[in-house]
């Protein structure tokens, strides 16, 4: 009987359940959207029990309606949205807040404080983050601090916390296992990648305590089985990665040097630094790529916040497309811009700028402006961006970047890739599979359950397409410099002293 793994993708705006054959091939997808809470300006929040809910029903689905039996399933592999942050009672399984989401900036003013207190050379050293509102600890912090009751019970060790994928695990397994790996815990800001441990000095500064914390695994190793009752029959968990370190595992970026952008709600650039830990000058994060074989390997990481996410705004908040894909069509009609730019700093500004105040804009507007030039504006600022983490990037590693490899839902934009290539001056590859990021956590799963080995991985990469640069250096500079002058103006904006 046909035999596959199971991956998990408990992404930002959905939860998605993927089969991949021995190939490597998609056999089966199911997907659903959950609701985003927005309560506050520059508040995001999810419900932990409508994110378990649509997993498990996804994962049902794409069993059932391909007819596939729990003993056909090798592994599952997780690979979830990171630093999003639940706090849940060990004894009920309730969460005691909603999820606070990565994108969520109400701990902006207790980043202030670490500051303040002079935290942040010590959490960039032994964290490899910079203190922002986007990791996971100073929302911990913040639930204990503002949830009823919450502080007394985490101190009485009552309560637990988690990123998603040890939510899921633990739900999966009944309650009977609260377990992260390596390049999760190294997003909560309370995870010393050095030592390999939780920081004690950090969990006291941010009052968090031990108690609450999963164990720490590597990213590739059997956590335990699934509960019988949820699948008709138990099945190993054999996966556990961050989808931006399990989307650089499944674009085959195993040698240090190689590199990915993701083009998600978020779009994410991870270089492989292999065992060595590079401190970043430029604004990007150093961060664990996974466990595996006993060893830690790390990646270099630029972090933007807002990529298909402005899509969706187009989308869902202006309404001028009716479908994300639908933004090539409208951009093609406008072959440029006219000087307009989008600055989607919907959620402050991430790598390289680190801004928890900037806010997004729109420059440059005419009376001639249409709906083209704006989606075609709002498309660019992913390539913008992402080209300010590359310059970033190349800067650390001291190379140039000779190729990009690029996955994520907004990749299948010919058009964003190509304006891409033009505007970094480099090629962009486009694989077959561009659901890399379940694929590199069936990988995780499928080293673990003997399903593959790393030599049937390293053939598995197919180029879809190409993009090679094909606009002038003189217009490249200009178009940036356009860019950049944009982005300076929205710095700073919602800081009251400023
Ligand atoms: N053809 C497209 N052009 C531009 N953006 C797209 C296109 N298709 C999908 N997207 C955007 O990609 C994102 C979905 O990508 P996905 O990898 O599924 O993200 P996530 O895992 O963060 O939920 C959405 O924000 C959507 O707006
Ligand atoms: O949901 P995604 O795929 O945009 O990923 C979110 C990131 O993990 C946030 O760090």
């Amino acid at each position: 009987m046909q035999q596959y793994i199971l991956a998990l993708d408990q992404g930002t705006t959905s939860s998605r359940a993927i089969l991949f054959d021995h190939d490597g091939n998609v056999a089966a997808v199911r997907q659903q959207e959950f609701t985003q809470f927005y309560p506050q300006p520059g508040w995001v929040e999810h419900n932990p029990l409508e994110i378990w809910n649509t997993q498990l029903a996804v994962a049902r689905e794409v069993l059932q309606a391909n007819g596939v039996k729990p003993s056909q399933i090798a592994g599952i592999g997780i690979t979830n949205q990171r630093e999003t942050t639940v706090v849940w009672d060990k004894n009920t399984g309730q969460p005691v807040f909603n999820a606070i989401v990565w994108q969520d900036r109400r701990t902006a003013a207790i980043c202030d404080e670490l500051k303040a207190q002079g935290e942040e050379a010590y959490i960039k050293a032994q964290t490899g983050l910079v203190v922002d509102a986007y990791f996971s600890g100073t929302k911990v912090k913040w639930i204990l601090d503002n949830v009823e009751g919450a502080r007394e019970k985490a101190n009485r060790g009552e309560l637990l916390f988690g990123t998603i994928d040890s939510w899921l695990v633990w739900k999966l397994t009944g309650g009977k296992v609260h377990i992260t790996d390596y390049s999760n815990a190294s997003r909560t800001l309370m995870y010393n990648i050095q030592k390999l441990e939780w920081d004690q000095h950090l969990l006291d500064v941010l009052g968090v305590p031990a108690s609450m914390l999963p164990q720490v695994s590597p990213s590739s190793q059997i956590y335990g089985q699934t509960s019988a009752e949820l699948f008709g029959a138990e099945i190993p968990i054999g996966g556990i990665a961050g989808d931006q370190q399990a989307a650089l595992f499944g674009q085959g970026c195993f040698q240090p040097g190689a590199a990915k952008n993701t083009y998600g709600t978020g779009c994410f650039m991870l270089m492989n630094t292999g065992k060595e830990r590079i401190t970043s000058n430029a604004g990007l994060l150093t961060t664990i790529a996974w466990g595996l074989n006993g060893e830690v390997h790390y990646a270099l990481e630029g972090s933007v916040f807002i990529a298909g996410a402005a899509i969706q705004w187009l989308r869902d908040g202006l309404k001028i497309i009716d479908e994300s894909p639908d933004s090539e069509f409208f951009a093609m009609k406008a072959p440029s811009t006219e000087g307009v730019y989008v600055v989607p700093a919907f959620a402050g500004l991430g790598a390289p700028y680190w801004d928890m105040y900037a806010r997004g804009a729109i420059f440059g507007l005419t009376r001639g402006t249409s709906k083209s030039h704006l989606i075609r504006a709002t498309l660019e600022s992913l390539a913008y961006q992402t080209k300010d983490v590359l310059g970033a990037m190349e800067k650390d590693a001291g190379t140039p970047l000779a190729v990009l490899r690029v996955d994520g839902g907004a990749c299948a934009n010919n058009l964003l890739m190509q304006f891409q290539a033009d505007i970094l001056g480099v090629s962009v590859e486009r694989p077959k599979i561009i659901e890399t990021t379940a694929l590199g956590a069936a990988y995780l799963a499928g080293l673990a359950c003997g399903f593959w080995t790393m030599a049937d991985l390293q053939s598995k990469w197919h180029l879809d397409r190409a993009f090679h640069p094909n606009m002038s250096a003189e217009e490249r500079a200009k178009l940036y410099k356009g860019w950049q002058k944009a982005v300076e103006r929205t710095m700073g904006w919602e800081d009251s002293e400023k």
